[in-house]
């Protein structure tokens, strides 16, 4: 008889499927209809959801430099409390910017000391740092990160024509992939200059300074220059169906992009952040209702390779300004993805769950080489999964988060599905409000295991 040191009972799969699940040295070792065996711990599952960890693949963690914005220990832990086992960290908003070796080892060892989650390091492309693209994949970035736009902190610039160029140019020979911010630099910054020079620094001001078609012109001239370098390429939040539509073109040509969207964009639109103001800031900004059904009906399609958060924090002070252009922009969100996909996904559009749930866990894996390993409940992978009670209501109160500084756009939203625990290569690292202290995380490399 075997013995376990985690055993899983009657959890229900999205399939509908129940299941017993047993773990061993943090992997999957065995799956079925009740499993015979004895285990250290047992987990009964019955009523609750079993469903593979969430990887956020968009998180601003602002370790080191800014780790009073938010840090790897309460990031991580706000993760955790929303159902992800792993999440990648993008290369600004920490200081040093992760553009050479030297910055991504201190992003490893703060991470390692703090992170209750696996993590992955975007490294930056910048005009000054196309030689240090090659001592960076040697350290293991699961790509590359680029701002067409500028990026909101003066330590990581955006990249011009020619960087961006000759950056996918050595990208494709790393055999790497880049993500870009893509908002038109020139329309952008002309827009909000224009703005602010006649004193309109109202939000209706900055959503108009950022108009669809500077979105949409960086995609197309981002998709041209992969077209040409072969490239493998990734657009980050895209926030309208135009957006998604270049990317579905250009797939159907050859070319090798996906595209994520975040949940502000698939719940908020530009009435919410006139309303709620700079909590609900972000770039690209929300937009008008009819978006969002663009997104929610390529997400239904498929077409959307996965969602992440975008994850931007800032203490509340960034972000109070009379200067709608002045406050921080970016949105706190990463406790609240899956519950959002939950909530507005699959209880009030009927999505199907297993698509839901692949939106954050096998399709993330996939696009970045770490399926099966993690984004799978198979055996032989990591042992990280998440149990929901998913009929389960509830209303997002401030104390019930876990960032830096508590605040979000969704707070006071009625939300179904509740995360009672997440479980990261078989140690459960939240449970119903208690997280662990003591940092379990890994870092994850692209194509290999951990
Ligand atoms: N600097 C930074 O985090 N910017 C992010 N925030 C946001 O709303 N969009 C971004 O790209
Ligand atoms: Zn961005
Ligand atoms: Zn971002």
């Amino acid at each position: 008889m075997s013995t376990y040191d985690l055993l899983v009972r009657n959890g229900t799969l999205a399939s509908g499927e129940t299941i017993d699940l047993a773990v061993s040295a943090g992997t999957i070792v065995a799956l079925g209809r009740e499993l015979t065996g004895s285990a250290q711990e047992e987990i009964d599952a019955s009523g609750l959801y079993l469903f593979p960890g969430g990887i956020d693949a968009h998180v601003h963690i602002n370790e080191p430099g800014r780790t009073h914005w938010e840090g790897f220990a309460t990031g991580s832990r706000a993760l955790a409390a929303g159902g992800m086992t792993a999440f990648f960290d993008m290369p600004l908003n920490s200081t040093p910017p992760t553009r050479d070796a030297a910055a991504f080892r201190q992003k490893l060892e703060a991470a390692q000391q703090a992170s209750l989650l696996d993590f992955a390091f975007w490294g930056a492309l910048q005009p000054d740092n196309l030689e240090q693209l090659d001592e960076l994949v040697e350290c293991g970035v699961i790509g590359f990160k680029a701002f067409m736009s500028e990026s909101g902190t003066d330590d990581f610039q955006s990249v011009d024509d020619l960087t961006l160029y000759e950056g996918m140019q050595r990208i494709a020979k790393l055999g790497s992939l880049l993500a870009v911010h893509a908002e038109n630099l020139t329309l952008t910054r002309a827009l909000a200059q224009r703005a602010r020079a006649q004193g309109k620094t109202d939000i209706r001001a900055y959503l108009e300074s950022r108009p669809i078609i500077a979105e949409v012109e960086a995609i197309q001239r981002a998709i041209l220059f992969a077209d040409e370098t072969g490239c493998p390429l990734h657009i980050v939040h895209v926030s309208c169906g135009a957006g998604v539509r270049l990317v579905i073109e250009a797939r159907a040509r050859g070319v090798d992009v996906s595209c994520e969207t975040c949940p502000h964009y698939l719940v908020l639109t530009e009435e919410d952040v006139e309303q709620l103001g700079a909590v609900a800031k972000c770039a690209p900004p929300l937009r008008p209702l009819e978006e969002q059904e663009a997104l929610w009906d390529y997400v239904r399609r498929g077409e959307i390779a996965f969602v992440a958060s975008d994850h931007s924090p800032a203490p509340r002070e960034l972000k109070e300004h009379e200067d709608f252009f002045a406050a921080w922009g970016g949105i706190s969100g990463a406790q609240s993805t899956l519950p959002l996909l939950l909530t507005e996904g699959y209880a009030a559009r009927r999505l199907p769950l297993p698509l839901l749930v692949e939106l954050i866990s096998a399709r993330v894996a996939r696009r970045f080489r770490l399926w099966p390993q993690k984004g799978s409940l198979t055996v032989g992978s990591d042992a990280d999964f998440v149990l929901v009670r998913l009929e389960k209501r509830y209303t997002l109160q401030q104390d019930g988060l876990f960032y830096r500084h508590q605040h979000s756009p969704y707070i006071g939203r009625e939300m179904q599905g509740v995360i009672e625990r997440t479980v990261v290569r078989g140690q459960t690292v939240y449970l119903e409000g208690w997280h662990a202290e003591r940092p379990y995380g890994r870092l994850l490399r692209p194509g290999a295991k951990v």
